[in-house]
């Protein structure tokens, strides 16, 4: 099966830093891949190379047969509005709309009418159980419930991957489960391959397979992050 997104020897140097150091990573249709590592490793620059957002100083990463890197800026971006979700530790939603307008929001960017993105705005946060949230705008609304809304955002337009960053780095352990459980469902249900950056071990260990960083190198996976 061809992989949704493969990295092949990647390498991305900050001046003299080097903060991903040559990495090979095939993330397949569907799959949950945890991505942890100490702080500094290189976690949060080997995602943003893999979702466009950051082109490496060499290597490649191919969304299925189409290596990123030689599309223009507006192809990317186009990709990234299209196949791709995400979700970051604060949310990141636009704090002046509602949540049911900051989840119609990678509709409307997708050419999908107001109303009917609306619509499927709203059946997306009932899935996440805040149907009742919609009208809300970003601050009043607690954390756990910012992050589900995020979600929603993340999955409404059917993305390929998404990419999660700390997705609930700032919640307690108790909704932090939750909402990680939501994450996993809500891409299971439609399909999505999940990259996730997480410092939670026990979070990590639930995905499907786990990818383990050091100085931007991949240096184990799986078990050994359960055993470390
Ligand atoms: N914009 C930048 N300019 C210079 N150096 C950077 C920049 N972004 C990241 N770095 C460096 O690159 C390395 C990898 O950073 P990165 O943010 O990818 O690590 P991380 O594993 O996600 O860390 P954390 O868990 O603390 O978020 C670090 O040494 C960091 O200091």
């Amino acid at each position: 099966m061809t992989p949704v997104l493969q990295a092949r020897a990647l390498r991305v140097n900050y001046g003299p830093a080097v903060a991903v150091a040559g990495v090979d990573l095939s993330i397949g249709s569907g799959e949950v891949v945890g991505v942890v590592g100490a702080s500094g490793s290189g976690k949060t620059t080997l995602l943003h190379c893999l979702s466009g957002l950051l082109t490496a100083d060499s290597g490649s990463v191919h969304f299925r047969d189409r290596p990123i890197e030689d599309m223009t800026e507006r192809q990317r971006d186009e990709l990234r509005r299209s196949h791709f979700g995400f979700v970051f530790q604060f949310g990141d939603l636009v704090p002046e709309l509602t949540l049911v307008e900051n989840v119609s929001l990678p509709l409307r960017l997708q050419g999908v009418r107001a109303a009917r993105a609306r619509e499927r705005a709203a059946e997306q946060l009932e899935a996440l159980g805040i149907g009742h949230l919609g009208p809300r705008t970003v601050g009043e609304v607690s954390g756990g419930e910012l992050q589900r809304a995020a979600i929603a955002r993340a999955v409404v337009h059917r993305p390929d991957v998404v990419f999660a960053d700390e997705p609930t780095g700032a919640l307690d352990d108790r909704n932090s489960e939750a909402v990680f459980e939501l994450l996993l469902q809500q891409a299971r249900t439609n399909g999505a391959a999940v990259v996730l950056v997480t410092h939670d071990r026990h979070l990590a260990a639930r995905t499907d397979r786990t990818v383990v960083l050091a100085n931007g190198r991949v240096v184990g996976a799986g078990a050994e992050v359960e055993a470390g």
